[in-house]
């Protein structure tokens, strides 16, 4: 028999034993779920987002909270939207924490709820996503408009181009150049890539699933995880702190500004923020060390380039399979900004691109990127929270320490709040004069970043990338199928859920048109 069989068996009886003497004994009832038994094989054998298709029949049978009681604490999921605005908005203290981590590491999103996020999160919005700070971006934007662009017409042919590792590459270029404020050759921005990918692949397998929660026994029985996790920080390390060393050596220097303006990158607002020394484990008087500033330089790359990639590919996707849609989209952006120019040959930059405040003026542009973001949301789940003290919630208790999380995608297809939720229709956001809060703070209608106090960061960021690049590779380019081929809009967990057969399509510059 395999030995990783008997150990998940092992585990679910010792779970089963642990839970059974411990039972609870107080009368209150958790929110209703499967036997512990079925619970611990579920969890122990799926990654999070493998879950999502049991978690909706469970939705079906048992209403929209649930529980999955595993190892010692149990795994609460909200499926309803009025539940997870009183949850994460009405009730946000008792409902932002984060799960215990096994080993620690410093970064935003495990970061517990308390002083040291909010110094992390507080410098991250105040001093990279902060509006002014983003406008200096915007040569960093089209420069890798100008790489996107090569790129894609490089790569013409009858089957079509695969989009996703052009968007992918072009997400990472510009975070690369926020992060560490040096515009990297294509060989080290690969190398970034690669570590950085092993990195997210390896947490989305949900191979560590285990671990965290079995910690000390798991560090045991499952030591070759542990030194596969290892392995992968330590190439990391060796990856980043040369580029952190590189720009910390380059401070007031010269290389810091490109062209006349300034550039503060990521990396700067690190060197010299203090962490609360009461939480600041690292010896270093809370100034960040080296390998911390790797985590957090990890994070910030991982968290805003797959996740707006994969929106972008969804977008597109969506184009492609509506040229009707796209065609409305174009005429507005022409409306706005003009006719297109010719795309500039490869290694030139645009000679135009479309401005940041032109952007605001393109409100279908806006309908198509919450459209897609309803129906194609890159999270099904947020990230796991912790519940920071016992709480009853409609009749049901939720127990201090409990997990808890949120069906995203569940909730962009509610049919209770979404007409024709499975539809593609931009309209439905144009109601309200465009008026649209993603943030979710008065009412909950999706929520794709999250809500509350653990809201995604990057929400504006991402959105502007995306309206900016979705913008722009319109008005350049008419977007089609290859001949045959049909947009296929099914759908595969990776670390974000991506599209199963990615899309392939042609482009044609839009002056052809003119000018034939
Ligand atoms: C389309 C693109 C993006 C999507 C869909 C997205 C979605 C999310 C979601 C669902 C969460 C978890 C919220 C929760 O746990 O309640 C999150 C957290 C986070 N995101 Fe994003 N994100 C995107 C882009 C970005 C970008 C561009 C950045 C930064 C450059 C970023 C940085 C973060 C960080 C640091 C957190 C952790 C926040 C915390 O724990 O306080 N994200 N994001």
């Amino acid at each position: 028999m395999e030995t990783w069989f008997i150990i998940v068996v092992s585990l679910c009886i010792a779970a089963l034993i642990r839970s059974l003497l411990f039972r609870r004994s107080d009368g209150k009832k958790l929110p209703p779920g499967p036997s512990l038994l079925s619970s611990n094989f579920i969890i122990l054998t799926n990654s999070l987002s493998g879950l999502e298709p049991i978690l909706r029949n469970f939705k079906a049978k048992y209403g929209p909270i649930i529980t999955l009681s595993i190892g010692s604490r149990p795994s609460i999921f909200v499926g309803s939207h009025s539940l997870a605005h009183q949850l994460l908005i009405q009730k946000g203290a008792v409902f932002s924490d984060r799960p215990r981590l096994t080993s620690p590491v410093v970064n935003i999103s495990s970061a517990a709820y308390g002083a040291t996020w909010r110094v992390l999160r507080r410098n991250l919005a105040s001093e990279v996503l902060h509006p002014s700070r983003v406008k200096s971006y915007s040569w960093a934007r089209n420069w890798v408009l100008q790489i996107l662009i090569g790129r894609l017409q490089g790569q013409k042919d009858a089957a079509g181009i695969k989009v996703i590792d052009h968007f992918t590459y072009a997400m990472f270029c510009l975070l690369v150049f926020m992060c560490f404020g040096e515009k990297l050759d294509e060989h080290r921005i690969n190398e970034i890539a690669a570590v950085q990918r092993r990195l997210l692949l390896l947490v989305a397998s949900g191979r560590f699933n285990v671990l965290g929660l079995f910690p000390r026994l798991g560090k045991i029985l499952f030591r070759n995880r542990w030194n596969e996790l290892f392995q992968i920080r330590h190439d990391q390390e060796e990856v980043l702190i040369p580029r952190i060393k590189s720009r910390i050596e380059a401070a007031n220097t010269a290389k810091q500004s490109v062209g006349e303006e300034r550039i503060v990158a990521y990396v700067d607002s690190l060197v010299n923020l203090q962490l609360p020394e009461e939480e600041a484990k690292n010896g270093n008087g809370g100034k960040l060390t080296h390998k911390e500033m790797v985590s957090l330089c990890g994070e910030f790359l991982n968290a805003g380039t797959d996740t707006t990639a994969t929106a972008l590919q969804w977008i597109m996707a969506n184009l492609v399979k509506h040229p009707k849609i796209q065609s409305k989209l174009y005429d507005e952006i022409v409306s706005v900004v003009g006719p297109p120019p010719p795309p500039p040959p490869p290694g030139e930059e645009p000679e135009s691109a479309i401005s940041e405040d032109e952007l605001k003026k393109l409100p279908y542009l806006k309908a198509v990127i919450l459209e897609s973001l309803r129906r194609h949301p890159p999270g099904h789940f947020v990230l796991p929270h912790r519940v920071a003290k016992e709480m009853e919630v409609q009749g049901f208790t939720i127990p201090e320490g409990a997990t808890i999380n949120f069906m995203v995608a569940e909730m962009g297809l509610d049919p209770t709040v979404w007409e024709d939720p499975m539809e593609f229709k931009p309209e439905r956001f144009l109601v309200n004069n465009g008026d649209f809060d993603i943030t979710g703070s008065k009412g909950i209608k999706m929520m794709p970043f999250g809500a509350g106090r653990r809201i995604c960061p990057g929400s504006d960021l991402a959105l502007l990338h995306l309206e900016y690049f979705v913008a722009n590779l319109i008005w350049y380019f008419n977007w089609s199928p290859p001949d045959g081929y049909d947009v296929d809009l099914s759908e595969k967990i990776e670390f974000t859920i991506v599209m199963e057969n990615p899309l392939q399509a042609q482009i044609s510059p839009r002056t052809e048109k003119i000018t034939s």
